[in-house]
């Protein structure tokens, strides 16, 4: 059944990709919103229970980002370092939060940091996500000129997952930046080639590029209404599927 259909599609595996920025309160000066991450720690707890194997990939943007570091000066390899190690706290953030929600879960990180995650080691992830345990992939590729977009395309390509959910702050594609520009439609679905072509920027190209290699469908939508992470992973019709077509 493909993603595009009216009625639910049940995936048996999926990459769940959290935006860092999402995490964040708007307004606050806390990076990280506790009753945000519980709230969406909830909604992953609803979305497996009917055994959906989850894999999640969390940003790091409501701490920092590379490139923003780098035009303001700092070498780009070592911003991207930083903003690696941010997304290791989102992804602790995000554990404890399912674990009180009674999710069996585990951190995996691409940089070893072995007192508070795995390591990245992809055959023992598939085999906790065949066990039903969600596997949080933490420090992105763990390659600095990478994101985490990127990573939940390599990490969904390693896991063979059927589908990639990108949750963030805009609730899907449009044919040209939303926050720019009020009159920009919004997809109900767009290929791969007609993002690139257009450099429809909510995706990185490098993260479109592997998913059209390897025929994985993304569905962009908005994480802030209550219950849209539920409801996108159970299969509901919400945002917008980029895919092959
Ligand atoms: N064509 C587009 N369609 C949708 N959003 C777009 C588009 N072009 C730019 N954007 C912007 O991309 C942002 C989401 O992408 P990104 O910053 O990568 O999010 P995240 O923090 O989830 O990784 C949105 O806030 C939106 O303003
Ligand atoms: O494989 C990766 C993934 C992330 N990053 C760095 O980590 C930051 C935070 O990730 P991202 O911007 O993708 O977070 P999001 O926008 O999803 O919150 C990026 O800006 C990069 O500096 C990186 O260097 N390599």
């Amino acid at each position: 059944m493909s993603a595009t259909s009216q009625s639910p599609v049940q995936f048996k595996r999926a990459i769940l990709k959290l935006s860092g920025e999402a995490l964040r309160e708007p307004g606050s000066t806390d990076n990280i919103s506790p009753e945000i991450v519980a709230r969406i720690a909830a909604e992953i707890r609803d979305a497996v229970k009917g055994g959906l194997q989850l894999g999640v990939v969390v940003g790091g943007g409501n701490f920092w980002r590379g490139a923003s570091a780098s035009a303001r000066g700092m070498d780009r390899a070592t911003a991207d370092y930083v903003g690696m190690l941010a997304t290791v706290m989102n992804a602790l953030a995000v554990q404890s939060a399912l674990e009180h929600e009674g999710v069996r879960c585990i951190v995996q990180s691409a940089i070893e940091m072995q007192n508070v995650a795995e390591p990245f080691i992809r055959r023992k992830a598939e085999r906790h996500l065949e066990e039903g345990f969600v596997v949080i992939f933490a420090a992105g590729t763990g390659n600095p000129f990478f994101s985490t977009d990127t990573t939940a395309a390599l990490r969904a390509s390693e896991m063979r997952a059927d589908v990639i959910f990108k949750a963030t702050m805009v609730d899907g594609v449009y044919d040209s930046d939303p926050k720019k520009n009020p009159d920009a439609k919004r997809y109900e679905t767009v290929s791969f080639q007609e993002c690139l072509s257009k450099q429809l920027k909510v995706m990185d190209a490098t993260a479109f590029s592997l998913c059209m290699d390897n025929h994985i469908p993304i569905i962009v939508f908005d994480m802030a209404p209550n219950g849209n992470v539920t409801r996108a992973l159970n299969g509901e019709r919400i945002g917008t599927v980029v895919n092959g077509g």
